[in-house]
């Protein structure tokens, strides 16, 4: 039975986040286990039913079927029974939410970026002594009760071999790889019991294929890729494979796909290509190795929102038929990265209401250009002319519309120099900034944000229906932000922050008040678990023309002798959990919210701020996963991150922020960054980063994360003034700075309180024996 064209997944968060709710509703002992399994199986259900209203069938195996009560990785580790020791004793939804979030008596697994995307992962822990075997059932529950609906889904898994390699070895020996045939095997029964239960095809999704990135070498994660492929696709009584290598470019490691055997091969080719039909002679594959078998062709983008150029996604089908395959629509990557649909916003400003409309295409919208181009290969491109018309009419409009180009921001972009990123002699910067702030050896900080509780989101909620007035909702965040500097006082920490009580989120902030974006109101994407974001929309030249951070911050300012911090997002990161507009090279969009930012940050040191911090924590993130197209990254990401912040004084204090990933890799970008002080995630990795900053000759300020703020766990006095002893190790006292990992939003006010005691305490018992 052959596939039809298809999308690689779709959002499961749901349209009004029914998901959160109920995930977060059962966490609060609001609904039990039954309500939450009842009300996912409705999510679920509702999702099925609109993809085919959409245009999907109902019972070709188009569905992909790729729910999840908290993340696919985590799903998997449930699927393989493959639960630290830590977890013992433990069953059922206990041990998955406590492998996700931790519980009163133990960690969670770690969590991390997924690829180069702003969805975070639960990292397995694998080790020699892991039990790893086909343990849980939910996949092929979800089919069977699907089918009882009337839908023959797909069910959609990570492969085993991406598995491993985005795990971490429990305990000290060995690599989690060592275990690739236990968890194969597992695979292995998984198959048969999807077929039994009547599946015609699953989705294995082998992104490790197209990074660089990663502990593995790419060519030996290919070579597995196809043992391991070619393997389970020699199996008796098995469903039909998609294996799909998304997220990037997979022409290199294509011939490897091919010759598992498997029925079909999911490629990007929004972000990748496919290999030449020379090329793969050159590899001993021919045409007639690729008949019969099927090529999802990824030519809808899984991540972004701009309508699809459909003639350019014509045209690359077309080619892709010169390697033998059937070639069939797909998306580039799963649409979890994207919101449910358009149709669910209105834009206040009619013509731009007109124009988004027109431009862009969240998850439905993708699914009607897969269900359009699909009529269009299958009955002939004329068949779709009209629409194809309508298409280019629109991408032309686009490009004319006011604000799109705006001259003078060009020009200010074209005019950057060298000089306008570079701050002069840290030392010299050093002393002035000493001189200034007179602070203590070991200065205690935190990262931005304090708690934000229901009363402030609801106060925000309130304001943005109309329910309270501007002034009320100023008062409002003074209230909160007043609290939070008393707060900060009463603990004894040197350098305070407002809290972010009146930021809904750290990018979304900032969009909504620079020129050239747009924000929606229910463009809701999952980040983690239950934690979702809405990103905003870069559609046009990026300038400041309002005011923005400054009466927020001399507010707090005015409260207290100690000084503030102002605080603002980085352009790349911006970028990163934004919906960028892909007709000018990032490098220039990253260059335009840089001035605009350095605006900002001259006003607030125009305003008095002594101390500015600029958060970059998708630094990281945004790092190609193509190895050849690093330095050029790291060129314009440093460029950008410098002229936002260079314009200052010596004796004013840049600060920036890292976290949410591995750093090893960008050590010198870190660097280049030339911050005063850089915070860092690193309370998990027990100070990891700190001997290779080190080791790359850093020697400006850091302050390592010691208290990790993503579970609710309090941190002791002990336990904090050990970390800030291996700190000191490595970093001259002077420069060493004590915070937490990251900003407190996630966290409630009792934890915050006793962990930020225990952590002034910490610092200043460190303090005294130095
Ligand atoms: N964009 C982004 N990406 C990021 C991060 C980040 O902070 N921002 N941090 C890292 C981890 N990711 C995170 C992502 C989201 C959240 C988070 O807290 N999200 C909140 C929503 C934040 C928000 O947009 N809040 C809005 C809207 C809140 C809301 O849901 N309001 C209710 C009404 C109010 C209520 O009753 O609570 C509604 O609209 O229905 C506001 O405060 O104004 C959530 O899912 O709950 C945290 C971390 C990496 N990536
Ligand atoms: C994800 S990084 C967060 C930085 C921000 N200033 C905060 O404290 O929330
Ligand atoms: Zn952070």
């Amino acid at each position: 039975m052959s596939l039809p064209s298809t999308i690689l997944g779709y959002p499961r968060i749901g349209r009004k986040r029914e998901l959160k709710k109920a995930v977060e509703s059962y966490w609060a002992g609001g609904i039990d286990a039954d309500g939450l399994a009842a009300a996912e199986a409705e999510l679920r259900r509702a999702n099925l039913a609109r993809l085919v209203e959409l245009g999907l069938g109902a019972d070709d195996s188009s569905l992909p079927e790729n729910s999840s009560l908290y993340d696919q990785v985590l799903d998997v580790t449930h699927l393989l029974g493959a639960a630290p020791e830590r977890f013992a004793g433990r069953e059922g939804l206990d041990l998955y939410f406590a492998l996700a979030r931790g519980d009163s008596s133990v960690a969670p697994l770690e969590m991390t970026k997924w690829f180069d995307t702003n969805y975070h992962y639960l990292v397995p822990e694998i080790g020699p002594d892991t039990p790893i075997s086909f343990a849980n059932r939910d996949v092929v529950d979800r089919f069977t009760q699907a089918k009882g609906w009337g839908y023959t889904t797909r069910p959609v898994i990570v492969g085993p071999v991406t598995y491993l390699v985005l795990s971490k070895p429990a305990g000290e020996n060995g690599s989690p790889l060592d275990r690739l045939d236990d968890v194969v095997a597992a695979y292995g029964e998984l198959l048969t019991a999807l077929a039994e239960a009547g599946a015609q095809w699953v989705q294995f999704d082998e992104p490790a294929l197209v990074s660089d990135n990663l502990t593995v070498p790419r060519t030996e994660i290919a070579h597995l890729v196809e043992q391991v492929w070619t393997g389970l696709a020699a199996r008796e009584n098995r469903p039909n494979i998609l294996l799909a290598a998304p997220y990037g470019d997979s022409s290199a490691v294509f011939p490897a796909l091919v010759r598992t055997g498997v029925e079909a091969i999911g490629v990007d080719l929004d972000r990748g290509t496919l290999p030449t039909p020379e090329s793969l002679a050159n590899e001993g594959v021919s045409p007639s190795d690729l008949a019969g078998r099927t090529l999802v062709a990824g030519v809808v983008d899984g991540r972004n929102i701009w309508a699809t150029d459909l003639s350019a996604a014509a045209e690359k089908l077309e080619a892709a038929r010169g390697l033998g395959a059937d070639v069939l629509v797909g998306t580039a990557t799963s649409l979890q990265h994207v919101p449910h649909d358009t149709a669910l916003e209105t834009w206040d400003d009619p013509a731009l209401n007109e124009n988004l409309h027109a431009w862009l295409a969240f998850a439905d919208q993708k699914v009607g250009e897969v269900v359009l181009l699909d009529r269009g290969i299958r009955t002939g491109l004329d068949s779709i002319r009209a629409e194809l018309d309508a298409n280019a009419a629109v991408l032309a409009q686009r490009a004319a519309t006011e604000g799109v180009s705006v001259p003078a921001v060009r020009e200010r972009v074209a005019a950057l120099t060298g000089a306008d990123r570079t701050r002069g002699d840290y030392a010299e910067r050093r002393a002035a900034q000493a001189a200034r702030l007179g602070l203590p050896d070991l200065p205690t900080t935190s990262i931005g944000s304090f708690p934000q509780t229901a009363e402030v989101r609801q106060a925000r909620a309130a304001h943005a229906r109309g329910d309270i007035d501007n002034a009320a909702y100023e008062a409002r965040m003074k209230e909160e932000i007043e609290r939070t500097i008393r707060l900060q006082e009463e603990l004894d920490v040197d350098v305070l922050v407002h809290g972010e009580a009146e930021r809904n989120d750290m990018v979304q902030y900032f969009a909504e008040l620079f020129d050239g974006f747009a924000v929606t109101k229910h463009g809701w994407v999952q980040s983690y678990g239950s934690r979702c974001t809405r990103p905003s929309i870069l559609w046009g030249d990026v300038a400041k023309s309002r005011e923005m951070t400054v009466p927020w911050w001399s507010y707090a300012q005015s409260l207290t002798d100690r000084p503030v911090k102002g605080m603002l997002t980085g352009p790349v990161t911006i970028i990163a959990w934004s919906f960028v507009r892909r007709d000018i090279p990032l490098s220039e969009v990253a260059d335009q919210i840089a001035l605009a930012l350095r605006d900002e940050v001259a006003a607030l040191e125009e305003a008095g701020a002594a101390v500015i911090q600029v958060d970059e924590p998708a630094l990281r993130e945004l790092l190609p996963l193509d190895q050849s197209r690093h330095a050029d990254y790291l060129a314009w990401s440093v460029g950008a991150f410098n002229a936002a912040t260079a314009g200052v004084e010596p004796a004013t204090q840049i600060h920036t922020h890292l976290c949410y990933s591995e750093f090893g890799q960008i050590i010198d970008a870190i660097a280049a960054l030339d911050a005063d002080v850089t915070s860092i995630e690193a309370a998990r990795s027990r100070m990891e980063v700190l001997p290779d900053l080190k080791e790359h000759g850093f020697a400006q300020g850091v302050g390592p994360g010691v208290w990790d703020i993503h579970s609710p766990r309090v941190p002791s006095v002990e336990e904090l003034t050990s970390l800030l002893e291996l700190a000191v190790e490595s970093v001259d006292p002077d420069l060493l700075w004590v915070n937490p990992d990251c900003g407190l939003k996630t966290r409630g006010y009792e934890e915050t309180i006793a962990s930020l005691t225990n952590l002034v305490a910490a610092a200043k018992a460190v303090r005294a024996t130095i």
